[in-house]
């Protein structure tokens, strides 16, 4: 379903240096597939994601969905990135019904699912309150419902439960991966938290340090449905996490494995 072929990204900064980003990333997502990605800060995992979302230009190579070229952002990549914050001046409700009504859906139709989109990231009851009334957590919870609002086959989700403390984190993840298991949305998810990406993914892509490459791919070959209380026993979940711990070590250095 997408496609990065040979994508390299240099940007250029204020006092026109040259910084090379990204270098020659290739690879392929599979419809329905849940794919993280891991590496070291500054690698570019962000650039990528932004790449694939149409939000940045590629210096070289390119990124293909269903086949069409990406040239801009789409409702069908729906993003979940932190700095996308909610509009602070709409409640709960009007943060979730923005897109809705954007795209021209009608008003009544538009509430009915935002209320459903609402539930479903369990906020019913909460419909009313504003940005500031809510916690980091519940945050999040009504960024992901506003983006599942437009119905994109594509979530791009760069470090969504990075800012949170442990017991929501886990929350969330389940809630995603329901979510996930009920729609079978392609998902690339950018995370610094080996656990939490041999928990959700399919596969576990690593990239070396700056400026990125691929490093390895792993398969997670874990049974779905997941949960974390049975995996956090499963010797397999626990051979996965201490081996790409393992490489991702090595992927400081920006030797290959
Ligand atoms: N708009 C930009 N202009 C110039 N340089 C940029 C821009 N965006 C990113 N970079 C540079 O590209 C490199 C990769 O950044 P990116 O945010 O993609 O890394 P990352 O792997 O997501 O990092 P982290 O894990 O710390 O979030 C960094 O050196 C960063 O300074």
């Amino acid at each position: 379903m997408i496609a990065i072929e040979a994508v390299s990204k240099t940007f250029e900064t204020e006092k026109r240096r040259r910084l090379p980003a990204l270098c020659d990333i290739s690879l392929a997502v599979a419809a329905g597939e849940f794919v993280s990605i891991l590496g070291p800060s500054g690698c570019g995992k962000s650039t990528l994601l932004y790449i694939v979302g149409g939000f940045v230009a590629p210096s070289a190579g390119a990124v293909t969905v269903n086949g069409q070229r990406v040239t801009g952002p789409s409702p069908d990549r729906g993003p979940v990135f932190q700095e996308f914050a909610l509009f602070p001046w709409k409640t709960v409700l009007g943060n979730v019904m923005y897109g809705l009504q954007r795209q021209g859906v009608a008003r009544q139709q538009a509430l009915a699912r935002a209320r459903e989109l609402i539930a479903m990231v369990h906020l019913a009851g909460y419909e009313n309150l504003y940005p500031k009334e809510l916690s980091g957590g519940m945050k999040q919870r009504v960024a992901i419902a506003r983006t599942l609002a437009y119905r994109p086959s594509i979530l791009l989700m760069d470090e969504p439960f990075g800012a949170l403390d442990a017991h929501t984190r886990t929350r969330l993840q389940n809630d995603l991966l329901d979510i996930w298991e009920r729609d079978r949305k392609t998902v690339l998810f950018v995370t610094h938290s080996v656990e939490e990406a041999v928990f959700l993914s399919d596969r576990v892509v690593t990239m070396t340090r700056a400026p990125g490459r691929l490093k390895q791919i792993i398969a997670i070959d874990l049974p779905r449905p997941r949960s974390r209380a049975a995996l956090l026993l499963d010797r397999r979940f626990q051979d996965y996490v201490v081996g790409i711990e393992r490489l991702m070590d090595s992927a400081d250095s920006g030797a290959p494995a």
